[in-house]
């Protein structure tokens, strides 16, 4: 992977193994590898295939140093990591009145895929949990299904800056079980929430949770979004400047689903999580974090992935609202290497 095309992007990488930060992520690694709670996901049966031991660590900083310990190039599927991201585009396509027409911005406190719509006004309750996703869904333009994947997978692409594929056997394992799903998009179209082109929309949302990402991949989509919307190594804008802070800020309300609240509070970072064991979260203005590990909790969400976040949020003083002055300094933690630019 590593792309050493001279001397000085070696010399900058034998640093970057030897920074402080480097190795405070290893030894947090170390911290959480042998912690075994929580459950691989099974509701969709070729997510059960996952490995409890799985578990990689990325940060990407807003100038773009790239920071890795663990399984951070194994493929896993995005899962509701990709409504956060689908959300930006439908804003692009369609500008936030008419999006907000459709789907609400409102935490729902109920589990994400909770067959649920905000009864004064019909909409889902938001972007970030099935029913809303499924619905942003449907307001992503093009011709047909093909063209509107091709969209989303070309979006993808800007954000990491290297192509995405999906998981073929989990998007038609998600399309052969997810009756609760169809459920919901069925009683969004009575309500007028969603168009006529149901089972095109609800393949391109099964789609769009199949698209394969590594930790790496979700430290870059954070870092991107830290970054005003621009991918930090490749200089490549993925979102309208304008739409970043309607995408993080609902990360921030809703990315955890039920736990969102308790995130929020503990950890402070605009996120999103997914079944597949990912979390990308945001520290607008300096990073991204993309941590993978399959193991969840009861709500959906990955246990070490957690764990890793809040414990950065303490140790650099990351939390949103932390107006104290960090006991740390991670800029003079970071200055210790340059970071693997291998993209
Ligand atoms: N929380 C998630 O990641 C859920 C996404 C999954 N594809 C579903 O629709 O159930």
């Amino acid at each position: 992977m590593s792309n050493f095309g001279d001397l000085q992007s070696l010399a900058s990488s034998i640093t970057a193994v030897t920074s402080p930060f480097r190795n405070y992520l290893t030894d947090l690694y170390e911290k959480y590898r042998k912690l075994n709670d929580g459950a691989v996901a099974d509701y969709i049966p070729e997510l059960a295939l996952a490995k409890p031991e799985w578990f990689g660590i990325c940060v990407v900083t807003k100038d773009g140093q790239v920071f890795e310990v663990g399984d951070c190039d194994k493929l896993f599927t995005i899962q509701s990591i990709s409504k956060a991201f689908v959300f930006g585009l439908a804003l692009e396509d369609h500008g936030r009145e008419y999006v907000n027409s459709k789907v609400s911005v409102e935490p729902t406190g109920e589990a994400f895929n909770a067959i649920v719509l905000d009864e004064a006004t019909n909409r889902p309750y938001n972007p970030m949990v099935n029913a809303g996703a499924i619905a942003t869904a449907d307001l992503i333009e093009g011709e047909n299904g093909t063209e509107r994947l091709k969209r989303l997978l070309e979006m993808f692409k800007r954000y990491t800056g290297r192509e995405h594929d999906i998981n073929v056997p989990v998007f038609l394992s998600e399309k052969a079980t997810g009756f609760r799903n169809r459920a919901m998009a069925y009683l969004m179209r009575n309500f007028g929430m969603i168009s006529d082109k149901i089972d095109e929309t609800l393949d391109l949302y099964f789609q769009q949770c199949s698209i394969l990402v590594n930790a790496k991949d979700l430290a870059m989509l954070a870092a991107t979004l830290a970054n005003g919307g621009v991918n930090p190594v490749t200089g490549e804008r993925a979102i309208d400047e304008r739409y970043v802070q309607d995408v993080i800020s609902v990360m921030l309300t809703c990315g955890m689903y039920d736990a969102s609240g308790e995130w929020c509070y503990r950890v402070g970072m605009p996120a999103k999580s997914g079944v597949g064991g990912g979390i990308t979260a945001v520290v607008p203005g300096k990073l991204g974090i993309g941590t993978f590990s399959p193991l969840l909790d009861a709500k959906g969400n990955s246990v070490r992935g957690i764990k890793v976040c809040q414990d950065l949020s303490q140790d650099f003083g990351l939390h949103l609202f932390n107006v104290a002055k960090s006991e740390r300094d991670l800029q003079q933690w970071i200055a210790g290497g340059n970071g693997i630019n291998d993209w």
